[in-house]
């Protein structure tokens, strides 16, 4: 639990190389820092590391130099105060939505009469209500990645760490669930990573975005964005200053 003011992710000076018949440099000297309840976006070119650094903050990839600390405990493995969401839902395909959402306090052990509320809170939260029944290939592609998020959310993670969450989705349908994990964020203030690949997505969202370098990546630039809250994309896409942060990000990564 973190009860002050250090960060609740930090990476200093990370390394990560790939070895095998062509060694891969992924990551060199990466930092950053993230506050507790902060929402922060990485954007950066394909290939430069992004997901790698994402699964070295989950735990699920091992790294050499440096040092990565969730809560200021460094990072071993997985572990439970940490969710993570990829773009291609987790979801067991056998189980329906609803013994989905329940899996992860089944594993925990966690009594069905103490999950059930929050499971029922997140199925109506996230529209699956009636849902419940189906299989995860009985769902739409948008409402297939609510109820991913939904399993990871069950398990009441601090941390939120996702790997374009709505890249496979319909602009749309982006938009729709853009909106939605804000509202939840709003809720229950996760600490949230996101690796995205849309700008306009990264600053609706975030707090800060980060932006890394082509391979081996680091982070090379910040910018702190500073719209109101609650935010709405009536309101927001109205702001002149979104459009001014798209446009500064959009140089930043080359874009024009
Ligand atoms: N398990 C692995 N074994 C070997 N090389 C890997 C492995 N995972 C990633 N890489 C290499 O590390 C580099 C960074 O990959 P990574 O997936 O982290 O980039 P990314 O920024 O997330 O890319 P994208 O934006 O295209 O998803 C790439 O060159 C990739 O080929």
């Amino acid at each position: 639990m973190n009860t002050d003011n250090k960060p609740a992710i930090a990476v200093s000076n990370v390394l990560k190389t790939f070895a095998g018949k062509h060694e891969v440099k992924a990551l060199e000297s990466v930092d950053l820092a993230i506050a507790p309840h902060e929402f922060v976006s990485i954007l950066g070119p394909s290939g430069c590391g992004k997901s790698t650094l994402l699964r070295i903050v989950a735990g699920l990839t091992p790294y050499e130099g440096g040092e990565v600390l969730v809560n200021q405990k460094r990072v071993t493995g997985p572990s439970p105060e940490i969710g993570v969401v990829f773009q291609s839902s987790n979801m067991l395909p056998w189980l329906t939505v609803g013994q989905n959402l329940a899996l992860g306090a089944k594993l925990r052990k966690i009594p069905e009469a103490q999950a059930a509320p929050k499971i029922a809170q997140l199925t109506e939260m996230l529209g699956l209500k009636g849902f419940e029944n189906n299989h995860p290939h009985q769902l739409s592609g948008g409402m297939r990645q609510r109820a991913a998020i939904g399993q990871i959310l069950a398990l009441d993670p601090q941390i939120l760490l996702m790997d374009e969450p709505f890249g496979a989705l319909d602009a749309l349908t982006r938009d729709k669930l853009n909106v939605e994990l804000l509202r939840i964020w709003q809720e229950q203030r996760q600490t949230v990573l996101l690796v995205t690949h849309s700008i306009a997505e990264a600053v609706f969202l975030s707090d800060r975005v980060l932006v890394m370098s082509g391979r081996p990546g680091r982070v090379v630039r910040e910018v702190a964005i500073d719209l109101p809250r609650p935010r709405m994309p009536e309101t927001i896409k109205q702001d002149p200053r979104y459009g001014e942060y798209i446009s500064e990000l959009s140089k930043l990564m080359g874009v024009y």
